[in-house]
């Protein structure tokens, strides 16, 4: 199985290489640290050791933040490997994000249901949240305006077997361009989609296109701050990066033990 997993930035490109690096037993245990390096036209794939008896693949990308950085460096990514012959199985949109809270959710259909910092979450959708045009009745999604889409579902069976591998709560994943900065805009954002449990700026982009080319999606965040006011003395970027190798190593497991086959069609 071939896996693209694609991040905003270097340090969680690191984070995953780790943590796929250092998942259970076979020859990237035996030679820790060994991390090929692929160039890709404006690109750079980072692929730690494959292990085990049927070899798992996995890229690692750290294509830019915000989803169009993330949409152009998978895009890239997935038709290299599509034209090479070697088409990648699943994309998985991984890093750090915020987190809902109990503040945000009150106003939810399940109030209470909250992802801390230093959590994960697994998406059950991957939603673009502020895809759309405000009107003077408030904001209308571009699927309502006639365009596109603003969601995108990962397997469910791939979602409950990573969600319980990395011990991280099954929610809905926004996308955002702008980062949330008041508790208002959070509670709206909760209150648009109830099951939202974190909020990043890159899952509909790989979401997008792995839509065009027909491959499954994932998307994996590690929670580094709470959605809500600014407030960068809360932010906890190491622990969540910590959290994000943890994930990243269950994922592993989790595609060792359910071939694409177990999950591809749910
Ligand atoms: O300046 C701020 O107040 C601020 C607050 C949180 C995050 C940022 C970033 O610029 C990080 C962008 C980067 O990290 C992901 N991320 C992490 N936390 C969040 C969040 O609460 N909302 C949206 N994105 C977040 C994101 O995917 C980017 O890759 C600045």
């Amino acid at each position: 199985m071939r896996v693209l997993v694609v991040t905003a930035v270097a340090a969680e490109r690191d984070a995953v290489v780790r943590g796929a690096a250092a998942a259970g037993t076979g020859p990237a245990e035996e030679a820790p640290g060994r991390v090929a390096e692929l160039a890709l036209p404006g690109y750079v794939l980072h692929r730690p050791a494959p292990a085990g008896p049927q070899p798992l693949v996995i890229d690692v990308l750290a294509a830019g933040v915000g989803p169009a950085a993330a949409a152009a460096g998978t895009a890239t990514a997935l038709a290299a490997a599509a034209l090479s012959g070697s088409p990648y199985d699943l994309a998985v949109s991984a890093g750090i994000g915020g987190g809902f809270t109990a503040t945000a959710t009150a106003t939810a259909a399940a109030p209470g249901r909250t992802a801390p910092v230093g959590s994960v979450v697994v998406s059950d959708a991957i939603v673009a949240a502020d895809l759309g045009a405000e009107t003077p009745t408030g904001f209308v999604p571009v699927t309502e305006l006639g365009f596109g889409t603003v969601e995108h579902r990962p397997p469910a069976a791939l979602v409950r077997a990573v969600a319980e591998a990395a011990g991280a709560q099954r929610g809905d994943v926004l996308t955002v361009s702008t980062v949330t900065g008041s508790a208002e805009r959070a509670a709206a954002l909760v209150a648009a989609r109830p099951g939202a449990l974190a909020e990043a700026m890159e899952g509909f982009g790989v979401a997008e296109a792995a839509a065009a080319h027909g491959v499954p999606v994932l998307e994996i965040r590690a929670v580094s701050n709470p959605v809500g006011p600014r407030d960068r003395a809360a932010w906890r970027i190491g622990d969540a990066l910590e959290a994000l190798a943890g994930a990243s190593a269950a994922l592993r497991e989790a595609l060792r033990a359910a071939p694409a086959e177990t999950w591809s069609s749910s």
